[in-house]
């Protein structure tokens, strides 16, 4: 008998958490849900993904973006010859609602980002990892979305300038009710801002709930943390851990 999982992965106004190692398949999920798998040849091939009550998996990237869903990948990809400004007013490229909008919207990231507006003028490619990457997350506020999958936000930064991007992804999803489904290997910053996780491993949910709950979770303190005391742990007690695992199908 075929046994059919549903799983939400964020309700609106949320941020959840994919977790997990190396290759666990957290990245594979984001695109699959922001439909840009078929642009590395990928495809869904098993059951169905939803948003707002519709189904989006055969959707493309594009009419998504008008729906308000927006990836920011991994890497941060910012245009490297052209200004902050430009890169900014590049992620309003799909939006129909006029100059005066957008200005608007761009004021509004520039106030969630004074780094930004400091090096307006500057060239992408003369910027810092983390203003890169705030770039980033700007262009993505500048198509006015209503869900942002964030890829692997702390890649190559420092800790402090983790802490700051962070901080201002909760603000704006406090502030302006944006939702973020992000992925992220740093487990302990992610579920200091999540509302909830999810602990991916060989593309399968392993484990979900509260981010609270997951980080007093003894399993994830050893495992994702490295937080207990290993020395405490027989080998047969990680592997019942494995026998524990909630495999989804
Ligand atoms: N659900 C899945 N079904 C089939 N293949 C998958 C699935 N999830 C991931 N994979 C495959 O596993 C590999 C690693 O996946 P992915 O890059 O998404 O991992 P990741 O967690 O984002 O890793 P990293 O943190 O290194 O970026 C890829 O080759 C991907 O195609």
């Amino acid at each position: 008998m075929k046994r059919w999982v549903r799983q939400t992965l964020t309700d609106k106004g949320r941020i959840a958490a994919l977790l997990g190692g190396n290759g666990a398949g957290k990245t594979t999920t984001l695109r699959a849900v922001s439909c840009l798998l078929r642009a590395e040849r990928g495809e869904v091939t098993k059951g169905s993904i939803h948003y707002e009550g519709h189904r989006i998996d055969k959707e493309d990237a594009p009419a998504l973006v008008r729906q308000g869903v927006v990836q920011v990948m991994e890497g941060r990809h910012c245009f490297a010859h052209l200004t902050i400004e430009d890169n900014l007013l590049a992620g309003a490229y799909s939006r129909r609602d006029g100059k005066g909008a957008v200005q608007a919207t761009l004021d509004k990231v520039y106030t969630y980002f004074p780094r930004l507006k400091e090096r307006r003028h500057s060239q992408a490619a003369y910027t810092s990892g983390g203003e890169q990457q705030m770039c980033a997350i700007g262009r993505a506020l500048m198509a006015s979305p209503k869900l942002i999958l964030l890829d692997e936000p702390s890649m190559g930064l420092a800790p402090q300038v983790v802490d700051e991007v962070f901080a201002i992804v909760r603000e704006l999803n406090q502030r302006e009710g944006t939702t973020f489904l992000l992925a992220e290997q740093n487990t302990a910053m992610a579920l200091r801002y999540a509302d909830h996780g999810y602990i991916l491993e060989n593309g399968r949910v392993v484990l979900d709930g509260a981010a609270a709950d997951l980080a007093a979770n003894d399993d994830v303190r050893e495992f994702y943390l490295g937080l207990a005391d290993r020395g405490q742990k027989s080998f047969r007690e990680a592997r019942s851990y494995r026998r524990r695992k909630r495999w989804l199908s």
